[in-house]
């Protein structure tokens, strides 16, 4: 049933103005491209003399008098860098492989000139010529190409001057190799083949704000892949994008430096993009305090810390961490240096998770902290009572109530022990000190916080009655408050048998009790500790300095809880600059706490910002989207609507069992392979053991190049990956198949709406839907009336 691919048509020549345009184009290249070979023999040329010069200055060394050495090692020096640069020109500013992506032609209004601008990922300066190429991240002119289209009037205020004129062009090109192969103009696009011809596009390309319209792809049916030709690029991390990106993008990218930008957007629609960009772009501005070692990504998965930390580079920026909320926590802790139990349970039961997740933690810590605050002010204020002194002192300490606990401690004793000339007398004193120094000595036991906190049924009760009364039934309440006394039970014992095995350390002859056996906690009580460190002493610190990062971006915030974003947002200084991407449609944990944008810059107490999400999708089409949405059902918020290219239909295809399918399936994808050999693919089930069972099947059907990825050791290369929904997150593919979306599989829940919704967003080109049982609610009816096999569902 598979039928046979399209041959593809002859290009025919281009027409008159469509062949003066890429004239045109490849006239520039040429100019640029012999202006980056000149500066490579320049520097070719200095290396040749490189080795004479350096074998005539060993010899002068060897017999240089004393005071000469200095100034003849000072040039060793030298030249021994200029001889570490030399080889291939790799160190030369501009990649003459990829020079630039976009061209602009201005008409400056003041001086009346026309000026040829390229816009590349570094600067090469007009050497009289009339052709320079400005980095993308260079503001002024990059915004002109970011910012107006071809034939408007642009006017910008830049340090002060205002700039106007007129953009008489505005392209987008993809050189690659030092060639050019494709050219994207208001007036069409147009792509170099194979043969070395150029082939028209047409209009096809680019969804835009103004929508469009145009004839679904059409392909025969039960033919996977949409491409006549192969997708050109088998590594599939590395696309040229930033000559892409949308005047809404760029907006993001550029945003000030400091406080908080906040990326919402539907699958797809740039998110990522958009925050790596901003990175790409913030280093540049500053590049002191934007440093790659002071800035830091998290994202949800192993998977696009790989994608990630292979993009970056890319964008002309290295060494920034990458990494999973996970690992920085573990990571932090043992920085931290913590006396606590290194075990988590495995059993913690649900309700204890989603409490130890809530917001509502957030409020009690802040409320234990004001307790303590409170507590010793009333200690200082019955000790001293009305001795002489004593309201400077209790006064001292009132000022210094912006200062967290922690420091504010120090500093009061500090100035209590270094008063000599405020006549407080000395029994005062002793008795101040008596209280802070008590104070000071718990403020920084992060354990005995946590047990104080977590410990009393009663503060539990109390804290969710204020903050969050609905949240938790009766006997949820009951569970976690049993369940966290226990810990706390646990914990207090373990110190206590810790302190009593030190005693006997000091005084051996004794017999040795029996030791305890450190207590579980749980693993989201690694967030509370921090948090808990955060509210006492102002900061995490680490050899007394306190940790903090530049710039820090979180991708797909909607899957941590408000409490970890907290603890991360915690660590930026003091310009809290950060950059959080998140849809909330395509949450996948589900007992985090997460509600929407607004409450959780609330809860992680950020000030609110202006959300204008991203409206037009990148990777998936019309079609796809139009499923994507029907699958969240009353989870989808029109709002969020997307704007999407036309594509090929989603398919359905049922079968009666998993056998059949695979004999279906492995045709069409050793089908695909052959015509399409870059192609990347997405099998994606709802279970592992599902994608188990289909990669063996289909290996044993000899589908090549089939990888099983279990955990998210995805290779980013062409080939099929049989994987299931969790993994995919974040993910792109050229083609997806979601394999068995059946009732069990998909039940009507938000869960596997959610779930549904993200594997079938993956896909860039195409989507079809394999079903062997009977096919889940979330599947549009009318989509499994149109299958051709319609029968057979029937049947099932
Ligand atoms: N302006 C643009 N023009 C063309 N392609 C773009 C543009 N912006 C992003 N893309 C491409 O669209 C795809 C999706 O981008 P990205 O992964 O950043 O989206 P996302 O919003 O983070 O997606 P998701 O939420 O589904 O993970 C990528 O292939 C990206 O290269």
């Amino acid at each position: 049933m598979v039928s046979e691919a399209p041959p593809s048509p002859p290009s025919p020549p281009l027409a008159g103005p469509d062949q003066a345009i890429v004239d045109e184009e490849l006239g520039i290249l040429e100019r640029v491209s012999a202006r980056i070979q000149r500066q490579l023999e320049t520097e070719v040329h200095q290396f040749e003399d490189l080795d004479s010069q350096m074998i005539e200055l060993r010899d002068e060394i060897a017999s240089a008098k004393e005071e000469d050495l200095p100034s003849l090692m000072d040039q060793m020096h030298q030249l021994a860098a200029l001889n570490a640069k030399r080889g291939s020109g790799r160190d030369l500013p501009v990649d003459p492989n990829n020079p630039y992506f976009g061209h602009l032609r201005l008409r400056e209004a003041r001086a009346g000139k026309q000026r040829d601008v390229l816009i590349g990922k570094r600067t090469m300066l007009d050497s009289g010529d009339g052709l320079a190429i400005v980095d993308w991240r260079n503001a002024p002119v990059s915004r002109l190409y970011y910012r107006y289209d071809e034939t408007d009037e642009y006017d910008e205020e830049f340090d002060d001057r205002t700039i106007e004129g007129t953009v008489l062009v505005r392209r987008s090109v993809v050189v690659s190799s030092a060639q050019l192969r494709r050219i994207d103009a208001p007036q069409g696009s147009w792509v170099r083949t194979r043969s070395g011809d150029w082939r028209a596009l047409g209009h096809e390309a680019r969804p835009t704000l103004a929508g469009g319209t145009g004839a679904a792809v059409r392909i025969p049916r039960g033919h996977l892949g949409v491409q006549t030709e192969d997708l050109g690029r088998a590594d599939k991390r590395l696309q040229e994008i930033t000559a892409l990106i949308d005047k809404e993008q760029f907006d993001l990218i550029t945003k000030p430096e400091s406080g908080v930008v906040l990326i919402q957007g539907g699958a797809g629609s740039g998110k990522t993009t958009v925050a790596l960009h901003r990175v790409a772009y913030l280093a540049f501005q500053d590049h002191r305090r934007f440093a790659p070692g002071r800035m830091l990504i998290v994202v949800f998965n192993e998977a696009l810390v790989e994608y990630i930390r292979h993009v970056l580079p890319s964008l002309g920026v290295e060494g920034v961490t990458v990494t999973t909320y996970r690992r920085w926590s573990a990571a932090m802790l043992k920085r931290l240096r913590l006396d606590i139990p290194a075990r988590r349970s495995e059993s913690t039961p649900e309700a204890v998770v989603r409490f130890k997740k809530h917001p509502v933690v957030i409020a009690m810590i802040d409320e234990l902290v004001a307790e303590d605050l409170r507590n010793v002010e009333t200690s200082l204020v019955e000790r001293l009572g009305d001795r002489p002194g004593a309201a400077e002192v209790i006064a001292h300490w009132r000022s210094l109530a912006k200062l967290p606990p922690s420091i504010r401690a120090r500093r009061a004793l500090r100035w209590l022990v270094e008063d000599e000339g405020r006549a407080i007398p000395a029994k005062t004193r002793a008795a101040a000190e008596t209280s802070l120094r008590a104070f000071r000595e718990e403020v920084d036991d992060v354990l005995a916080d946590w047990v104080e906190l977590l410990g009393e049924p009663a503060r539990i009760r109390a804290g969710v009655q204020r903050h969050a009364p609905d949240a938790f039934s009766d006997n949820e309440l009951t569970t976690i408050t049993r369940w966290c006394g226990k810990q706390a039970a646990a914990v207090s014992e373990w110190r206590e048998s810790q302190d009593e095995d030190l005693r006997d350390h000091n005084d051996d002859d004794g017999p040795k009790p029996k030791r305890s056996s450190p207590p579980r906690l749980d693993s989201e009580d690694d967030a509370v500790l921090m948090r808990l460190i955060q509210a006492k002493r102002g900061g995490l610190f680490i050899k007394g300095k306190r940790f903090e990062y530049e710039h820090i971006v979180i991708d797909e915030a909607q899957d941590l809880c408000p409490l970890e974003v907290r603890v991360l947002l915690d660590t930026a200084s003091a310009g809290r600059s950060v950059t959080i991407a998140g849809d909330k449609a395509q949450k996948m944990i589900f007992d985090n706490g997460f509600v929407d944008w607004p409450q959780l810059l609330d809860d992680a107490g950020l000030p609110h910002v202006a959300i204008q999400p991203l409206k037009i999708t990148y990777r998936s089409t019309r079609q796809v989207m139009a499923l994507a949405q029907h699958v969240l059902g009353h989870l989808h918020d029109p709002d969020d609507d997307l704007i999407a290219r036309d594509g090929a239909p989603v398919s359905y295809f049922g079968f009666s069992d998993m056998g059949e399918a695979v004999a279906f399936l492995g045709e069409a994808l050793r089908n695909l392979m052959q015509r399409e050999p870059t192609a990347s693919v997405a099998l994606i089930t709802r279970y592992p053991q599902q994608a188990e069972a289909y990669y063996e099947a289909l290996r044993i059907a000899e589908v090549p190049r089939l990888r099983l990825v279990a955990r998210q050791d995805f290779t980013f290369l062409s080939g099929i990956d049989v994987t299931d929904v969790r993994q995919v997150k974040g993910l792109e593919f050229d083609y997806v198949v979601v394999l068995d979306p059946t009732r069990q599989n998909y039940p009507a829940r938000d869960e596997a709406r959610h779930l549904l919704h993200i594997a079938t967003t993956r896909t860039a080109y195409q989507l079809w839907m394999v079903c062997s049982g009977e096919p889940s609610k979330l599947v549009p009816q009318k989509l499994i009336d149109e299958s051709a096999n319609a029968e057979v569902v029937k049947s099932v």
